[in-house]
């Protein structure tokens, strides 16, 4: 299997404080990966350096053939075009239509032809079963189906790794797991690594991955044998 993200003896700083030290992290390209930790612990920190927000200040790093510590300025858009990321907050625009949106990410990420973009329009969001909603403002959608467009959005480029930060947050119970069967799904069919943040244990027990918690600044990789052992909490 390819290693699509790789990180050796990473630092991570927010204005000039380590977030996370000595950071050994390997994704492949099939796997699901679930990030955990209290809030503030430096999740969507970590995640930030995997899709060019935030520098890796130390050690080595590579994200699909990127590396980390070389980035560019002008690298960045192409680092992302083989990336889908996903938000609690959905982050979409609340003044176009369904499809607008997609096409605003579509011509920021360089398609041109008209057809090609309307064709895997309609294919994304049909992989994300809003077939026949394209015309749709998002304000118009429940907060599961806005988390489909995200998706959908997510997809558009055939990414490599979906990136996804508590994408299920702002869901109720039955919608996230409506969605973690989503973003499973959708991976497998894109052949995508899935790394994502949560809060949420019962994703967890339902979708088997490998799990690292971020605490006291390290990431650990938790044993699959152990993890739901009562007498190492998962959260605190
Ligand atoms: N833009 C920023 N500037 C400075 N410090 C930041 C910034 N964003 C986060 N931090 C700090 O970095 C640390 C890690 O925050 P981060 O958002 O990565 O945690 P998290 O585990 O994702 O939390 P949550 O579960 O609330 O999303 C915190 O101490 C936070 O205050």
């Amino acid at each position: 299997m390819e290693k699509v993200i790789r990180i050796q003896n990473g630092r991570i700083d927010q204005l000039g404080q380590t977030v996370l030290d000595n950071i050994n992290f390997e994704v492949e390209s099939d796997e699901l990966v679930f990030l955990i930790g209290k809030t503030g612990s430096g999740k969507s920190s970590l995640l930030k350096v995997l899709y060019g927000e935030l520098e890796l200040s130390d050690g080595s790093g590579s994200m699909v053939e990127y590396d980390l510590r070389k980035l560019t300025k002008k690298q960045i858009p192409n680092l992302r075009r083989k990336l889908g990321v996903v938000f609690q907050d959905f982050q979409l625009l609340s003044d176009r239509s369904i499809t607008d949106n997609l096409r605003f990410v579509m011509r920021a990420t360089g398609w041109k032809d008209k057809r090609e973009m309307d064709q895997r329009i309609l294919t994304v969001l049909s992989m994300v079963g809003l077939e026949g909603k394209e015309h749709i403002q998002p304000h118009r959608l429940s907060g599961g189906e806005q988390q489909r467009v995200a998706i959908a959005r997510a997809l558009i480029n055939h990414p490599k790794v979906i990136i996804a930060d508590e994408p299920t947050g702002n869901l109720d119970p039955e919608t996230s797991t409506e969605i973690m069967h989503l973003i499973v799904a959708v991976a497998k069919e894109e052949k995508a690594a899935v790394i994502m943040a949560t809060h949420d244990m019962s994703l967890i027990e339902k979708f088997p991955g490998k799990v690292y918690k971020v605490e006291n600044r390290e990431l650990k990789s938790l044993d699959l044998m152990n993890r739901f052992d009562p007498f190492q909490p998962l959260f605190d």
